[in-house]
């Protein structure tokens, strides 16, 4: 398809999409009387409308039934749960059993990494991308720490080759295959959350258990973003916020997902609590811990009802919508800003560098775009003009046009006050 930077061509595409109608679900915070252009769902999405009434339905829950909620509640809180194993399950392309939610992203990869983090012998070393998301490298230093090794010796980064700002997928194996029988654990950000580079999960996590090694992923970028198989595609284990592009509110719930052939290895390690044992048994209160059936038997404490229901409100909202139509619209509303981007970029005298991958496999719903010509200076205009994106050092915006809630008028909206900012710095 040509585009055109033009008002009316950008109000044709909203007009022709079939998920415009989800954008009056959202509340978009203003600026001057506007709504802003919300360039930032890969770090917080918006708040669907819709949530208020799931938090709601518990606080009147509680306040009329106090304890006996936890069975008796519109939505019973003892398997409150259960609601997300289908919807998300789809999201993530796993099998119902293979996902639960539970605690917080770094949180759940460290409980994770108790069961599938086991050094042996020469086997202990970790794979991961230099320039990971940064509590992901506290977790791993820390976790081999805690094994007795020096994150010298047990952590290999995979480095970018000079003067190239994404991952080579031949380095990542050439490097899976040189670590070789060193190799206990390839945990990688599915998604990168500084360039937006797209991993081959499929590929990678192939190569892995070619080399005996485990494989897990962060999907803190990648969930309701990119189409995931984790069954499929044999992946071990995987966790992810629910936060940036699933719109669950500050902070809240993670995900997980462990895969099926794990479920019934009784000497796999966890850390256990009464939430993971045997749901029929449970209130039993037993001795001894029999895990539940499926990822569920990693959970540890009760559940945190209040913060699960707006990301039960989103795991509905995505279902209705299926992360094909999302997808669809994520790769044309992407491809319009790049093009905007290139437009503004021509007429006004500025350099700016896409550094995600152009390859539509190896990049979804973000464009990181390096200011070679600008600076902080460009990035305080556009947030004072009600475009709101985010500064990574040392001089990187990054622009997640996120398809559920942004509009093509916004790409087009985003070009002037871009090219307006330019012109007056
Ligand atoms: C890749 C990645 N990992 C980990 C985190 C941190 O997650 P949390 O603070 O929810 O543990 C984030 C974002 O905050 C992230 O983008
Ligand atoms: N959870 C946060 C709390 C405060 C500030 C930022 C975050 C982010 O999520 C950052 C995000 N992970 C990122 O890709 O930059």
């Amino acid at each position: 398809m040509t585009f055109q930077n033009t008002k009316a061509f950008a109000q044709q595409l909203d007009a022709e999409d079939p998920l415009s109608k989800y954008r009056d679900e959202f509340h978009f915070p203003k600026v001057n009387g506007k709504k802003v252009i919300y360039f930032t769902g890969n770090s917080l999405g918006l708040q669907p409308k819709r949530t208020k009434a799931y938090v709601d339905e518990i606080m009147t829950d509680w306040a009329e039934l106090a304890v006996e909620g936890h069975f008796y509640a519109h939505k019973p809180w003892w398997d409150y749960q259960e609601r997300f194993a289908n919807p998300l399950s789809k999201i993530v392309g796993a099998k119902p059993s293979e996902v639960t939610v539970m605690n917080t992203l770094t949180v759940n990869l460290h409980l994770l990494m108790v069961s599938f983090y086991k050094p042996e012998g020469k086997r202990f070393k970790i794979l991961c991308e230099a320039k990971a998301f940064p509590s992901d490298q506290y977790m791993i230093q820390s976790q081999v720490k805690f094994h007795g090794y020096k994150p010298e010796d047990a952590i290999v980064e995979i480095q970018r080759r000079e003067g190239e700002h994404n991952i080579r997928l031949e380095d990542v194996l050439a490097k899976i295959k040189e670590v070789g029988d060193e190799l206990a654990l390839v945990l990688i950000g599915g998604v990168n959350y500084y360039t937006g580079q797209v991993f081959d999960i499929k590929t990678i996590t192939k190569a892995g258990h070619e080399a005996g090694a485990k494989v897990g992923w962060d999907l803190a970028h990648a969930a309701g973003n990119i189409k995931l198989e984790l069954h499929d595609w044999n992946v071990d284990f995987a966790a992810w916020c629910s936060y940036k592009y699933m719109n669950s509110g500050p902070g809240n719930a993670s995900g997980c997902f462990v895969h099926e052939k794990h479920h019934h290895n009784k000497e796999l390690p966890r850390f256990a609590g009464w939430w993971g044992h045997n749901k029929e048994r449970r209130f039993k209160m037993e001795p001894d811990f029999d895990p539940a059936n499926g990822a569920e038997g990693w959970q540890i404490s009760n559940l945190p009802v209040l913060s699960l229901a707006p990301y039960l409100a989103s795991v509905e909202m995505f279902d209705e919508i299926g992360m094909d139509a999302l997808i669809e619209k994520r790769d044309k509303i992407t491809a319009y800003l790049e093009f905007i981007l290139h437009e503004i970029d021509k007429e006004v005298d500025s350099t700016f560098e896409i550094i995600t991958p152009l390859a539509p496999s190896e990049r979804a719903s973000q464009l990181s775009v390096f200011l070679h010509g600008e600076g902080r200076k460009l990035f305080d205009y556009l947030m004072k003009n009600g475009v709101i994106t985010d500064w990574r050092e040392p001089n990187v915006i990054r622009l997640a046009p996120v398809p559920l809630y942004c509009s093509y008028e916004d790409m087009y909206e985003f070009g002037q006050v871009l090219k307006a900012g330019i012109l007056n710095s």
